[in-house]
């Protein structure tokens, strides 16, 4: 089943998703005792990230994971760990527990077991939120990366190691059995090309084609904010 919602603005979006997704994550917990809240990096989320920071949850009773990240250390700009805490682990949500990727190992492959070690105990993920990217990604589902089969296959890994064809760069990156079955998704769709390539995505095709058809076509539950 998937919901829409439409915000005159960005800073509606966030103020509106943050006060949905407090309200989902307290559901959580009282029925389970916990919550699980994946995120993504890249700039869509930013302002989400600040407001939900505020909100009343039980945040000691919330695991905080990625949902894909670069094998860069947190002191790197390009960190999403780095922008989970600068921006979401702090005010209330200060209280909550962070789960990194990144480790200090000499290949991004040897911090597979320690990643689906701490996730083990965690999972499935209770809110799931997603941006996009222009070329359809979600997480780090990347249309042209090798690895995308494997991540999209019904026996993937927990997470794996995806490389970008053209630079590759080495990701970490939920799998789609992990995103698909998020209790709750919420993909935000921010500007005009967002929106005609989600338009476009949501036409009958291979899920290869358009890596958001995973979330599009499999999740249990999905709402896509619209925001220009
Ligand atoms: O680390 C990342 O880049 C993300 O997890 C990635 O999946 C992102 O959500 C989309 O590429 C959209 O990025 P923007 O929000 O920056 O447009």
């Amino acid at each position: 089943m998937t919901e829409t919602r439409v915000y005159p603005d960005r800073g509606s979006l966030a103020a509106g998703l943050a006060e949905q997704v407090a309200a989902e994550l307290n559901k959580a917990i009282r029925k389970r005792g916990r919550a699980t809240l994946a995120v993504p990096g890249g700039e869509t989320p930013r302002a989400f990230l600040s407001e939900l920071s505020l909100q009343n949850v039980e945040w000691d009773c919330v695991s905080v994971i990625l949902t894909d990240e670069h094998f860069v250390p947190e002191a790197s700009g390009h960190s999403n760990g780095r922008q989970v805490r600068t921006l979401l682990l702090q005010n209330l949500a200060a209280e909550a527990q962070f789960h990194p990727f990144y480790h200090e190992v000499s290949e991004p492959e040897d911090a597979l077991p320690l990643i689906a070690t701490d996730l083990h105990e965690i999972l499935p993920i209770d809110v799931c939120i997603l941006g996009m990217g222009t070329d359809t990604r979600v997480a780090a589902l990347l249309p042209n990366s090798d690895q995308l089969e494997e991540a999209l296959g019904l026996w993937a890994p927990t997470v794996m190691v995806v490389r970008d064809h053209e630079d590759g760069e080495p990701r970490f990156t939920l799998t789609a059995p992990v995103l698909e079955r998020a209790r709750k998704a919420h993909v935000l769709i921010v500007g005009e090309e967002k929106k005609v390539t989600l338009r476009e995505a949501q036409k009958v095709g291979l899920v290869e084609d358009a890596p958001v058809r995973v979330i599009l076509n499999r999740a249990r539950a999905t709402t896509i904010h619209y925001a220009d």
